[in-house]
């Protein structure tokens, strides 16, 4: 895999500064966040995680520039959302792949190659790298329909490193998938991460996968969406199967698993939950 080409200006790769979301007017008014102020570093695993409705995938749409704040600002390697993606600082990979189905695997992945004019020989040479850090080399030419969800995912995070963008957005990737698929793909996130040291801003309400993945996690409560606490994950680097089953692990789990039963301050789940 080719290092990325984009210079990162400082380490702090994602910065929000008193950002807050409404949505609507009068009754139906919604404060989706409310004073949202956080930094993330390049090379680093942040999640956020939080109940359904607290805000997750607003924020990851306000840092992929795929909405605007209402109050605050953004910025993504020092430059507005917009002026990131243009320079394409990020890729982004959602819950369902959204893959188109009469492209190949292969062309799927080389799509975003091809729109910037990217050579075919190239092209193919990419997607030839990216096919194999996913471990689909052997499926290049099938079609999205021929393959599992999590195959899929896979080519949806292969289309997403294309071109090779220093950050990865990705909102509840594995939350369709089995736990065997699941646990499997998180594995391989954490190997691209090795080999890549890309940065990661990743979207979940599972507390294990937090824990497993990241560097940090950010929790969020719902009803305004608000910074509840950001803890560091004190766990080894190199992350396997069995760190599962440490005490480290479960003690991670507890302290974040308590921050959503706190008597003082608590983070608000609905009640169908
Ligand atoms: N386009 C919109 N118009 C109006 N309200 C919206 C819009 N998008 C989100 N909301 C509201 O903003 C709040 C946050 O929604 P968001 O989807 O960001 O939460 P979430 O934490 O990602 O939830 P989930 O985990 O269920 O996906 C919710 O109350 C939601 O109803």
């Amino acid at each position: 895999m080719p290092m990325s080409s984009i210079i990162v200006p400082d380490t702090c790769h994602i910065e929000l500064d008193h950002v807050s979301v409404v949505f609507g007017s009068g009754a139906q008014q919604v404060t989706a966040l409310s004073d949202i102020s956080f930094q993330i570093h390049s090379n680093e695993f942040v999640s956020l995680l939080g109940p359904s409705g607290c805000g997750k995938s607003t924020l990851l749409r306000l840092v992929a520039d795929l909405l605007q704040p209402t109050t605050g600002s953004i910025r993504v390697a020092g430059e507005e959302p917009e002026r990131a993606r243009l320079q394409r600082q990020f890729g982004i990979v959602f819950q369902t792949p959204a893959l188109f189905d009469w492209r190949t695997v292969r062309h799927n992945v080389e799509l975003p190659l091809e729109l910037l004019g990217t050579s075919r020989k190239e092209c193919r040479r990419m997607s030839g790298e990216l096919l194999e850090m996913v471990g689909l080399t052997r499926f290049a030419d099938h079609y999205p329909w021929q393959l599992s969800g999590g195959m899929q995912q896979r080519v949806s995070i292969a289309r997403a490193l294309a071109l090779d963008p220093p950050l990865l957005l990705m909102d509840e990737p594995f939350s369709a998938l089995d736990e065997f698929t699941k646990e499997k793909l998180q594995l391989e996130l954490l190997d691209i991460k090795r080999s890549t040291g890309k940065t990661f801003l990743f979207v979940t309400h599972s507390i294990p996968e937090a824990v497993f993945l990241s560097d940090r996690i950010i929790v969020l409560s719902a009803h305004p969406g608000q910074v509840h606490s950001i803890h560091s994950v004190n766990l080894p680097a190199e992350r396997d199967r069995e760190l599962r089953e440490t005490e480290a692990f479960y003690r991670m789990m507890t302290t974040i698993r308590n921050c959503f039963y706190e008597e003082r301050d608590p983070i608000h789940v609905p009640a169908h939950q």
